[in-house]
């Protein structure tokens, strides 16, 4: 059984090496040659997996992609080819939600904003839309859900013009789609750009392609020239990437190269789940689990009253676990000299929050409740 696994997905070996044969490959640089002796190939979002690469794959019946999007995928031609695909819907969820809050914690920081007084727009409500639902409602900020398919059947969504419209922080959470009714290619772009507040927080953490990069970078220009207030603008995601248009970089606040869903626990996920629908696949028992091969943090003590007097204090705690601006450094100062997929390969490690161990300390004397918090320093 030979097995291509890309380079960038971790455990592999941990997962399939007694499944059979695995070979590594970089995702940009596969070969239709190389997939020719494949049995089962296991991608991430930078390999196109088309025509082009299957056109010599003689004995393929597996293709997974440890990723949540899809969009690389022509999973037409796999149906066509009785060729079995799955992906890993929600694997980095939490990472890409906890991604949103530490960046808007360092937004609110720099613009000197109380989270509490604004209102977030939610632009696609899916695993990763609604994990950031749950956190957002537990910190008590305001929220509007923009949805079209979920609107059909559930109340309490609102459309692409009232969330644009009638948020202070806009955050896009869609997959990359060019068909059907409601394409998200270019969703936002000239023609509703400037239904945006002008004290508007933006993000993008779905595909590149969500944003009509150039008609940010040109309301980005036009504020500027009209001393308008500037978009505080969060990017993880760029049009045409690994090679970003380099002049909006300028006019974003927290630049990054596609790592929001980068957590350990979420790029590791993903493998549990493709080895999962492999042995599914394989007829075979799961005998292997993620709970038992991810290291457990080191303890190291952050005391905290639970009940947080401050913003300070719960952003204090946010960016000891997290904080964006360590990956907007990286991209600044390393995209010109190593490269947006350098960037991504050697991602320093990220844990979730659902790695920390939580426990309350009740110290009667001062009848005080604590919240002890270990993580990996
Ligand atoms: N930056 C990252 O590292 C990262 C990580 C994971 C996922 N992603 C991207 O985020 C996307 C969403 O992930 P998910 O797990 O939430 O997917 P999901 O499929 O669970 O949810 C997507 C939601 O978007 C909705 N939607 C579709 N078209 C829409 C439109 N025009 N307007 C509003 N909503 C629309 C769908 O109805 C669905 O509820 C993925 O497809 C992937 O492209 C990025
Ligand atoms: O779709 C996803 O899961 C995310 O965009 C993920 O970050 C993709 O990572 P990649 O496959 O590009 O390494």
């Amino acid at each position: 059984m030979n097995i291509f696994i890309d380079e960038n997905i971790p455990y592999a070996e941990d997962f399939f090496a007694e499944l059979g044969n695995i070979t590594r490959f970089a995702g940009r640089e596969l070969t239709a040659e190389q997939v020719s002796v494949a049995d089962i190939l296991l991608v991430r979002s930078i390999t196109k997996v088309n025509s082009q690469l299957l056109n010599q794959a003689k004995n393929l019946s597996f293709v997974g992609t440890a990723t949540i999007g899809e969009d690389h995928i022509d999973k037409t031609l796999l149906q066509q080819k009785g060729i079995t695909f799955t992906s890993a819907p929600g694997c980095n969820a939490i990472s890409v939600a906890e991604y949103v809050i530490s960046s808007l914690y360092v937004l609110s920081e720099k613009y000197n904003f109380n989270l509490l007084d604004k209102t977030v727009s939610i632009i696609g409500v899916g695993n990763i839309g609604k994990a950031l639902q749950n956190k957002l409602m537990a910190l008590g900020i305001n929220l509007l859900l923009c949805d079209p398919e979920r609107d059909q059947t559930e109340e309490d969504f609102v459309d692409l013009e009232y969330a644009l419209t009638h948020a202070d922080i806009v955050t896009f959470h869609t997959p990359l789609t060019s068909t059907g009714k409601s394409p998200t290619f270019h969703l936002l772009n000239e023609e509703n750009i400037h239904l945006l507040k002008q004290d508007v927080c933006l993000i993008n953490a779905s595909r590149g392609e969500v944003i009509d990069n150039q008609a940010l970078l040109a309301e980005a220009i036009r504020r500027e020239k009209q001393n308008e207030l500037p978009i505080k603008l969060v990017l993880d995601v760029w049009e045409n990437e690994p090679t970003p248009l380099l002049e909006l970089i300028k006019y974003t606040d927290i630049a990054s190269a596609h790592i929001a869903g980068y957590s350990l626990e979420g790029k590791a996920r993903g493998t549990e789940m493709l080895y999962q629908s492999v042995c599914q696949h394989l007829n075979l028992p799961i005998v292997k689990r993620l709970d038992k091969l991810l290291p457990v943090p080191s303890v190291t003590n952050l005391v905290l009253n639970n009940e947080y007097q401050s913003e300070t204090q719960l952003k204090a705690a946010i960016h000891l676990v997290y904080d964006p601006r360590r990956d907007d450094a990286l991209f600044r100062n390393l995209l010109a000299k190593n490269g947006f997929d350098w960037l991504r390969k050697n991602y320093p490690i990220r844990r979730e929050w659902s790695s920390l161990k939580l426990e309350r300390i009740t110290n009667n004397e001062k009848g005080l409740n604590f919240l002890k918090i270990g993580f990996d320093i």
